[in-house]
């Protein structure tokens, strides 16, 4: 299984004492599959997401993510596990301002080793990015900005690509066409995909479903 998760628990510091987030969501994932995430607002999905990710400590259970224990690595394990085995598409798209287009969807194919020209700039056509290669991240819309995200991320190849509404900014006729862009460039590249999503519409291209209710998933 390339993701276990198990009785998941995370509680914040709330001014009533702490309150619980997560309390026991248990998950897996086997690689290339694709899942669904959905819950209402406030319901701990972009939680469950920086968790997987290393980005934030659990308070209780275990997450199995390619063989290693994500909470019992030390930061720059995490760090590594990060660089090398996920990619991490998320609603603030963290492009870097001083590299334009084409070096922006490389970087994170160098920090992981997968320097592949041909695979970059087929991922730059497939998604509609050629015009834009020179432009630097300022000079583009919030949809070009929100491909060149998805284009970088798939660069690297990651065995697991965590997703946070990544075509939340897109209206719904271009979020569908995105979207299958995404999807078929996931299915290529084998990788595993666990994304948040408000539209049931998009939820159902995935191939599982879950729902995060009251800490837990149904
Ligand atoms: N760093 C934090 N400190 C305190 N509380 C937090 C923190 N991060 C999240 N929370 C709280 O935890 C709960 C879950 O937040 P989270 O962002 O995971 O929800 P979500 O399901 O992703 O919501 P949305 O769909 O609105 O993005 C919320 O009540 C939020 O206020």
């Amino acid at each position: 299984m390339l993701l276990s998760i198990e009785d998941l628990r995370k509680s914040y510091p709330g001014p009533e004492g702490a309150v619980s987030v997560l309390r026991g969501v248990t998950l897996s994932l086997a690689a290339g599959e694709t899942l669904a995430l959905t819950g209402e607002s406030g319901s701990g999905k972009s939680t469950l997401l920086h968790l997987v990710a290393g980005l934030d400590a659990v308070d209780g259970g275990r997450i199995l993510l390619d063989g290693h224990e994500v909470n019992a690595l030390d930061d720059s394990g995490r760090a590594r596990l990060r660089r090398n085995t996920v990619g991490i598409v998320f609603q603030q798209f963290n492009l870097i301002p001083s590299l334009d287009v084409a070096a922006n969807i490389a970087f994170q194919a160098r920090l992981s080793g997968a320097t592949d020209r041909e695979d970059l700039s087929r991922l730059a056509g497939v998604l509609g990015l050629e015009a834009h290669l020179r432009k630097y991240p300022e000079q583009l819309s919030g949809g070009q900005q929100q491909r060149v995200a998805i284009a970088r991320v798939l660069a690297a190849r990651p065995k697991l690509i965590l997703a946070d509404e990544p075509t939340g900014n897109l209206d719904e006729a271009t979020a569908d066409e995105v979207m299958g862009q995404f999807l078929a460039l996931v299915a290529e590249a084998g990788s595993a995909l666990l994304m948040v999503t408000h539209s049931p519409r998009l939820a159902a291209r995935l191939g599982r479903h879950a729902h995060l209710s009251q800490g837990r998933l149904a």
